[in-house]
């Protein structure tokens, strides 16, 4: 049972650390949401007089706390304001060259469109948010001006307060359950203070039947040294045997009470210790599920980033102690922007599952592989020497440069590079993996479709 509830308390621990963590991205994520909306409103702003105390109005409150009731009004302010130029400017003609309501991309939109998207990528998003926060990666790489991104940066705004919130739930039920527990932990040890108190009842029950039965042997001992008459004897045992007699039937009634109230309190407590353990059962399964979740990518159904960084921990560790090699190789579809631009972003998706799962199969039962964001993904050496992993890399580049993609019957060349990159003395899993990013660059620089060694 203590055994039990450690495990329970060390889960829940574990829990909270993860949500705690999770919190800490999402901060860094509206941080760097202010930064693109302040950024976003730089550049627009100057481009029409109507719009610019909107604008100036929206910086000022997005340099204090972020409140979303007092933003959202600013927000549909501005909106309205942009609208009214694009219905005049729809109305009248010689207007339209001046009126920047939908100004098209240029060198600044996509530079925020490509942060924009950047951010869109790095988020990792509570499972129930992750379609949302597919489509609005879609929306951001189709955004054809500053007025959809700067929409989308509304609905990035809206998705990170909602995880915010989400997370916040999370540890609002979590601290909920934990109190749950600590109530009938505390119901436990009250049933076993009664039951020792109550033990202490039967002993001092039977030690006052002992007192008693010595008392009237004492009497009769006594009776039978000063009492001549055997008449008057007889009465002296007869009475001393009725009051010892009464005494034991005493003493049986009480125990049996003591005892049918013991039996109702320990089977009342095995009820609630049986309900216990099924909530427990219960609670297990679905914070195992959740967490499973989280670390699941839901488009392709593989481990996640949050996945690789905890698997990266745990091997970091392993390396410590055992020194077994250790490396991370980083893989990159080559020209991906161009098979979204030229086929879509369904397609685009589709790609991604079928190069995930062409992954899945091919690394070795030992290996690790994730999507760590966008079109990369990672895999993780474990015990592998640096030659025999070069080898797997190099195997499932071939695999992916020989999937067969088609578009309108015509058959489409993707190709991944990868850059690998093995732990050495005084390493940091980040240390490695900017290796390896290093090393994918020189594979990019380099022609694509080859693996480097970092
Ligand atoms: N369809 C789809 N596209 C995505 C997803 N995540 C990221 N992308 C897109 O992946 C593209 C990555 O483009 P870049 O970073 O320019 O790289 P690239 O075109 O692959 O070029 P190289 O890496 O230099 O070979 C961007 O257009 C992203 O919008 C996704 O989940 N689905």
């Amino acid at each position: 049972m203590r055994l039990e509830n450690q495990v329970w308390e060390s889960k829940y621990h574990e829990a909270v650390e993860r949500l705690t963590r999770e919190e800490a991205q999402w901060r860094t994520a509206e941080s760097l949401l202010r930064q693109l909306v302040a950024c976003l409103g730089h550049i627009a702003h100057g481009a029409h007089d109507q719009v610019d105390p909107h604008i100036e109005r929206l910086s000022v409150a997005l340099a204090g706390p972020m409140e979303p009731l007092a933003l959202e009004p600013l927000v549909n302010e501005l909106a309205t304001a942009i609208s009214a130029l694009g219905e005049r400017s729809a109305g009248n003609h010689e207007d339209r060259s001046i009126a920047i309501t939908r100004p098209h991309r240029n060198e600044h939109g996509s530079s925020v469109q490509s942060s924009l998207s950047r951010l869109v990528e790095r988020i990792v998003v509570l499972p129930r948010l992750a379609d949302r926060a597919n489509e609005l990666r879609h929306d951001v790489a189709d955004a054809g001006d500053l007025v959809a991104l700067a929409a989308c940066g509304d609905r990035l705004a809206d998705l990170v307060n909602e995880q915010r919130i989400g997370l916040q739930r999370e540890i609002d039920a979590l601290q909920a359950v934990l109190r749950h527990v600590t109530n009938r932990l505390d119901e436990m040890s009250g049933y076993m203070s009664r039951e020792l108190a109550d033990q202490s009842v039967g002993e001092a029950n039977g030690q006052a039947l002992d007192a008693s039965v010595a008392h009237e042997m004492r009497l009769l001992g006594e009776a039978a040294l000063e009492i001549d008459d055997i008449h008057e004897l007889r009465e002296q045992v007869n009475h001393s045997l009725e009051t010892i007699a009464f005494c034991f039937r005493d003493f049986r009634d009480r125990e049996s009470a003591r005892l049918t109230a013991y039996r109702e309190r320990a089977e009342k407590m095995r009820q609630r210790i049986e309900q216990l353990e099924t909530e427990r059962n219960t609670l297990q399964r679905s914070l195992e599920r959740e967490h499973e979740l989280a670390q699941t990518d839901t488009m392709i159904g593989m481990p996640n980033r949050l996945a690789y960084e905890k698997r990266i921990e745990a091997a970091f560790e392993n390396w410590r102690t055992d020194g077994k090699p250790l490396g991370i190789a980083a893989i990159d579809i080559d020209h991906f922007k161009s098979i979204n631009d030229t086929y879509g972003h369904t397609a685009g998706d589709a790609v991604l599952r079928i190069i995930g799962q062409a992954l899945m199969k091919h690394v070795r039962p030992c290996d690790f592989v994730a999507r760590y964001g966008g079109e990369e993904f990672i895999v993780i050496f474990e015990g592998a020497e640096e030659a025999e992993a070069l080898q797997v890399c190099e195997r499932l580049r071939g695999k992916i440069q020989h999937l067969a993609f088609h578009a309108s019957r015509q058959p489409v060349r993707v190709t991944a590079s990868i850059g690998l990159a093995y732990f050495q003395a005084g390493d940091t899993p980040q240390a490695v993996f900017n290796r390896a990013d290093l090393a994918l660059y020189t594979a990019k620089n380099g022609g694509r479709n080859r693996c480097v060694m970092g």
